[in-house]
């Protein structure tokens, strides 16, 4: 099954390191997003695992098959992975119907594939239909119009998603006339009794030449099914074609050409000629960019929908975190071509492993404070906050802060002295684009753009970091501020409030009107607050604040 493995995966033009010694699995089935800001390597990475990139170095296996090895010189080309592409300009043949748009690639598809008997899985298809004929002259039935005319199209149409059957086979079907028919149990007996025969005949000759068929009406012989090389029938395709468009359901639009759709119809018919090859990994790359917000919010169900229909893995690029949290059954957040995390997303949401991740998924944004500060003998850390406020932090966990310490100064001396041995190695590119430490932002009223001269920091030296939604407005709260602005959207309303000359953005659930300039007390609620290191930017617990 097509599990994807990235095994120490660089990509680098000269000294500029797109991807960085990436590492990540990719599971069976998964909806991965990865997510960034823009230019931090995620579709450099997305074009690799397809095979439209050459990785600098590295190893990636798709499903158990080595795809890529720098060092064994494997670099299997895109067309020979099984994967599918859907990209943000998706380009659908102005020339072409969408039927055709969809078939176009079905057509060229030239490979091993199974002996397939047709003609007696259509008969088949046809007897069991036919054992209720009632029901297929009342779908008929329903295509005509008041004066009693058919109109064949919408019929043969109905006849496809009804049965899921071709168009060739709904045709068949039609031409029974078993609407027009008297006794339609009686014609339908006859005709099953004709296919019937066939079968058996079809049959007979199989067994003549030291052959059968299976179940999937493929063609046995030796007890191994017949394989050759070859291109898809006319019938295959059309099914292919039919399977894919009652996913996406464009059904009603096959004989239209683009520019006759709107722009989310395109966006489907683009969804389904990626689909009707039946990749078994599927890559996009920010497909839904295109749409505007109300499209965008609906093909985004659609997508997960069709993740659940399909059970391929997907890998979706996109800079947006809303479309990542929502889509996602793992989120990989790049940034300077390095893994920050990888992650479901309410875990990459609650428990970030560092300002640079909190920061970029949440909207409205998460809000830092710094603070000061030493660990009891009970546990909890003793704070100064927001310039003189007494704060406890109470971690959620188990937390030694002198062994955490010490564990940070192990990986840091660890990685410097990989990157010493990487210097002493003559092939080893330096890295142009050095990655430098994430420099969270503190909201405050006058930001004069003067940047506070940098004090040494220590380990003793805090940033918290709060969610809008921790922020709870009470009449008992243990802080005094003041409303900056309220922004109130019916189901929700987004604060701003001033503590002295600190903001700090708070989420309150439903339409509440607050005055510019009210006077309210707060607290930060529940033990979902974050206590990252400012020396190095890591997240070290989670816990809950307590505002003396
Ligand atoms: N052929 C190339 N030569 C040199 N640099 C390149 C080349 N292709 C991409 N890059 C650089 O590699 C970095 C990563 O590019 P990539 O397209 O993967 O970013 P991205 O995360 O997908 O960004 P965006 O969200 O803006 O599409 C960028 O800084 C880009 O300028």
């Amino acid at each position: 099954m097509p599990e994807i493995i990235l095994e120490n995966v660089t990509k680098r033009w000269g000294k500029f390191y797109a991807v960085d010694n990436l590492n990540l699995v990719i599971e069976d089935n998964a909806f991965v997003t990865l997510l960034g800001p823009s230019g931090c390597g995620k579709t450099t990475t997305l074009r690799m695992i397809a095979g439209l990139e050459t990785p600098t170095s590295g190893k990636i296996t798709i499903g158990g098959v080595t795809v890529f090895d720098s060092e064994m010189g494997i670099n299997i080309p895109a067309n020979k992975r099984h994967v599918g592409f859907l990209f943000q300009n998706y380009a659908l043949w102005p020339n072409m119907t969408v039927y055709q748009n969809i078939c176009f690639g079905l057509k060229n598809i030239k490979e091993e594939m199974a002996t397939v008997d047709y003609e007696v899985k259509s008969a088949d298809t046809l007897i069991k239909i036919l054992s209720k004929p009632g029901e297929v002259a009342q779908a008929i039935n329903e295509c005509m119009d008041k004066s009693g005319v058919l109109d064949t199209g919408r019929a043969i149409i109905k006849l496809i998603d009804l049965y899921e059957i071709s168009v060739y086979t709904a045709k068949e079907l039609l031409s029974y006339k078993l609407q027009d028919t008297f006794d339609v149990e009686e014609k339908a007996k006859q005709i099953r009794e004709k296919w019937k025969a066939d079968i058996e005949s079809a049959k007979r000759k199989y067994k003549d030449s030291g052959c059968e068929l299976n179940d999937n009406y493929e063609v046995i012989k030796n007890g191994q099914v017949v394989k050759t090389i070859r291109k898809m029938t006319k019938e295959e395709i059309d099914l292919a074609v039919r399977r894919v468009s009652r996913i996406v359901k464009i059904g009603m639009f096959m004989d239209r050409y683009p520019s006759e759709l709107s722009g989310g119809q395109q966006q489907r018919v683009a969804i389904a000629r990626t689909l009707a090859p039946e990749p078994t990994v599927l890559f996009m790359d920010e497909p839904l960019s295109n749409l505007d917000a109300k499209l965008r919010l609906e093909m985004r169900s659609e997508l997960q929908r069709l993740h659940i229909d399909t059970g391929s893995t997907f890998v979706y690029v996109t800079h947006d975190q809303m479309e990542a949290m929502t889509l996602a059954t793992k989120i990989c957040l790049i940034d300077n071509g390095v893994l920050n995390q990888y992650d479901r997303p309410l875990q990459v949401y609650n428990r970030p492993n560092n300002l640079f991740v909190a920061d970029f998924v949440g909207n409205p944004a998460i809000n830092f404070m710094e603070a000061k500060g030493v660990q009891n003998a009970n546990g909890n850390i003793a704070l100064e906050i927001l310039k003189n406020i007494k704060a406890t932090f109470i971690p959620r966990e188990n937390l030694d802060i002198a062994r955490w310490i010490k564990q940070q100064e192990i990986e840091e001396e660890s990685k410097r002295q990989t990157e010493f041995e990487k210097q002493k190695d003559k092939k080893n590119v330096e890295k142009g684009n050095k990655d430098s430490r994430f420099r969270y932002h503190i909201a405050k009223v006058d930001e004069d753009g003067i940047l506070e001269e940098e004090k040494v920091i220590t380990y003793h030296d805090f940033v918290i970091g709060i969610r809008p939604e921790f922020i709870k407005i009470s009449e008992h709260g243990s802080l005094t501020g003041e409303i900056y602005s309220a922004m109130p959207t019916g189901m929700e309303t987004t604060v701003k409030i001033r503590i002295g000359n600190f903001l700090f953005t708070g989420v309150v659930f439903g339409g509440v009107l607050y005055e510019i300039g009210q006077t309210v007390k707060l607290d930060f609620d529940g033990k979902g607050i974050l206590l990252f290191s400012r020396k190095n930017g890591n997240l070290i617990s989670q816990g809950a604040l307590n505002v003396e």
